[in-house]
């Protein structure tokens, strides 16, 4: 596995294989993150990962200074699944040299759910995959389910810019519990992992009434908020049945199916999470 400290490093690396798949993360690897550099490398002969905090999709409030971060174990765990490149930015200024003034807004799909919850982040988040995208030329880029708006922005990111990468959404890598892993569960105290679970069983209540024939949305949206609110610990920001595509929130599930999406705070920590509701036939 090599890897690559700056542009220039990781662009002699891509010049090397014919076919490339790259998955851009924020690192503290997990298996979720590893499932995605397992399809990369066995869909596009060679895989690339990304690791790199991107200051300009937090917040002033938010964690990126204590956003948790292990290099060297990232490092161990992707050698340790074939993976073929790094890209692993030595220092900020790599992505943002000074005079840095671009910011890319993608519109109507990152203004709801998360967009709401915090602005400014799909800027950054559309900002850096544009140019993460643009460094390593993937022919194939892999996303995760569980951020299902920044999968949504990302393919509107591509499409409405016309890049060259194909968008490949991968399912959401749970514990036995159901949680979905995500590199903030690494900031829930034991208590707080036990409350987590909440999130996944809300959204399975709203799929259980789905499935035995409920399409109003409301309904969905209020067995969700009726689960959530039988766990003192979490507070939730939203709940959410909308639009697979736009994202609107639905007043009945029709033929497109839903997203059914939530966020909570258990304790400290943010969670998000999701569950697809499929299209009719
Ligand atoms: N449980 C999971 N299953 C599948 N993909 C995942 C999972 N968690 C994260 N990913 C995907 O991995 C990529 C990198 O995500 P990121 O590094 O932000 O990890 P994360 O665990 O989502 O961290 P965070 O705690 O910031 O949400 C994204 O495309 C994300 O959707
Ligand atoms: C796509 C991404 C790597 C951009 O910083 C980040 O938002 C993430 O890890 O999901
Ligand atoms: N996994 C999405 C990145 C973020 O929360 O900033």
């Amino acid at each position: 596995m090599q890897i690559a400290r700056t542009v220039e490093e990781f662009r002699a690396l891509r010049a090397s294989v014919p076919a490339l798949g790259v998955v851009p993360t924020m690192g503290f690897l997990h298996e979720g993150h590893l499932s995605l550099v397992r399809r990369a490398k066995a869909e596009c002969g060679a895989a690339a990962a990304t690791i790199f905090v991107n200051p300009t999709q937090f917040a002033a409030n938010e964690d990126f200074s204590t956003y948790p971060r292990s290099l060297e174990r990232d490092l161990e765990l992707l050698r340790a699944e074939g993976c073929d490149f790094v890209f692993a930015p030595d220092r900020v200024e790599a992505m943002y040299p000074p005079g840095f003034d671009i910011r890319i807004a993608v519109g109507g799909v990152t203004t709801m759910l998360e967009g709401a919850v915090r602005p400014g982040h799909f800027d950054g988040v559309a900002t850096v995959v544009a140019k993460l995208l643009n460094i390593t030329q993937p022919t194939r880029a892999y996303f995760g389910q569980k951020d299902a708006q920044q999968c949504v922005v990302v393919r509107k990111l591509v499409r409405d810019l016309n890049m060259p990468t194909e968008i490949v959404v991968c399912p959401t890598v749970r514990e036995a519990d159901g949680l979905a892993m995500s590199s903030r569960n690494a900031y829930l105290a034991p208590a707080e992992r036990q409350a987590a679970t909440i999130l996944i069983r809300a959204l399975r209540a709203a799929e259980a009434l789905f499935q035995a024939g409920e399409r109003e949305a409301d309904a969905l949206r209020q067995a969700m908020r009726a689960v959530l609110a039988g766990e003192p610990m979490a507070v939730v920001e939203y709940v959410s049945a909308a639009h697979p595509e736009s994202l609107a929130e639905l007043e009945r599930i029709g033929a497109a199916g839903a997203l059914l999406s939530l966020a909570a705070r258990i304790g400290k920590t943010r969670l998000i999470d999701n569950l697809v509701l499929p299209p009719a036939g």
